[in-house]
């Protein structure tokens, strides 16, 4: 039975017996990320004051504006992981490569590795509309005692141990799943405490919203072109309703609640798509499927993807069952 009044410290240290690696140390990681959500929270509930907004001034690896915000957060997070003496290796949005994270004793014998997604949203930070932070957990593949390597970086999603997003929204929420479900908390900026909210949160097999860019709609694949064609069309429970934030974790989020599907297929513009497997598809994909949903580059279920790059782009579906099967089966029928 769900406690309302229970914090997620006391969440995680009361569920870490059922993680097989148990000893603590993925507690004191997930505490880490605790930690710093707080902080940039703080920051970003001041989005719109000068210092804070904009652009940084430099690109990251993509290509892509950095903005003050993604900066911050990238060195809120890093610093708070790099503090608690857990991680070997961090990969981010906002880091051309790894970074090595020995342990305090030179002796490599930090076991996990953290990919995340800082600031997701970017292009919702200076207009007020939410964003989030997404990070996905594994233990490391190279052996304990050696520097970590890019092998640790390039596993299947189906290897993560944790993962989960923070969403900077009307409340400032965190959830995140240890593969014993998805539980969501929300803070209480009074006490400063995050508290258990949202427990074992599944996806309805069913939805009536579709989230997608639709100014790309031209440029699409035909499966997706008559996949939103069909949740158009005036028939059954249809049309659905259109709903697009235009930052992953949001939409997720409340396609989770709601019933729904995310897509962002490729396009002539993302001839890959847009979003990057190892610190956006994969943790949305684990959690997907954590909580009934199911997650695809339209073929191909996320989690079994082998990566061959750090920031390598896919197509993404995800959300409701039903919704992403049918949107498959457009996927076969219409696309290659
Ligand atoms: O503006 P577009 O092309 O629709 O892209 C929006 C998508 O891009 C993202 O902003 C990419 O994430 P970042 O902001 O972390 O780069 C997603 O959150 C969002 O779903
Ligand atoms: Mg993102
Ligand atoms: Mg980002």
């Amino acid at each position: 039975m769900s406690n309302k009044n229970q914090t997620l410290g006391e969440f995680i240290i009361e569920n870490q017996h059922s993680f097989k690696y148990s000893s603590g140390e993925l507690s004191n990681l997930l505490n880490s990320i605790r930690l710093a959500a707080k902080v940039v929270n703080h920051e970003v509930n001041k989005a719109g004051l000068v210092d804070i907004i904009g652009a940084a001034g430099d690109t990251n690896i993509q290509g892509e504006d950095q903005q003050k915000l993604d900066v911050y957060a990238n060195d809120v997070f890093i610093q708070a992981l790099i503090n608690r003496n857990i991680v070997c290796g961090i990969a981010s949005e906002e880091e051309d490569d790894f970074v090595a994270i020995n342990s305090i004793n030179n002796d490599h014998q930090n076991k996990y590795i953290v990919l995340i997604d800082p600031l997701d949203g970017s292009s919702n930070i200076d207009v007020n509309v939410s964003v989030g932070t997404i990070f996905s957990i594994y233990r490391r593949v190279t052996p304990i005692g050696t520097p970590v390597t890019i092998e640790d970086f390039l596993q299947e999603g189906k290897h993560q141990v944790a993962a989960g997003y923070v969403i900077y929204g009307t409340s400032t929420m965190l959830v995140y799943s240890t593969g014993h479900g998805v539980n969501g908390f929300t803070l209480n900026p009074a006490i400063g405490s995050f508290y258990l909210s949202h427990s074992d949160m599944e996806f309805p097999v069913d939805g009536n919203i579709y989230s997608v860019n639709e100014g790309n709609y031209l440029e699409f694949p035909d499966g997706i072109k008559k996949y939103i064609k069909y949740c158009q069309q005036i028939e059954d429970d249809r049309p659905y309703t259109s709903r697009y934030i235009g930052s992953l974790a949001s939409d997720f989020h409340r396609n989770m609640i709601k019933g729904g599907i995310y897509m962002y297929p490729k396009s002539t513009k993302n001839p890959k798509g847009k979003l990057r497997l190892l610190y956006e598809c994969n943790p949305m994909a684990f959690l997907a499927e954590q909580a009934n949903g199911k997650a695809s580059d339209g073929f191909t279920r996320i989690l079994d993807i082998k990566p061959t790059e750090l920031h390598q782009r896919v197509p993404f579906i995800c959300g409701s069952t039903n919704m992403v099967n049918k949107a498959e089966e457009f996927m076969k029928e219409y696309s290659s």
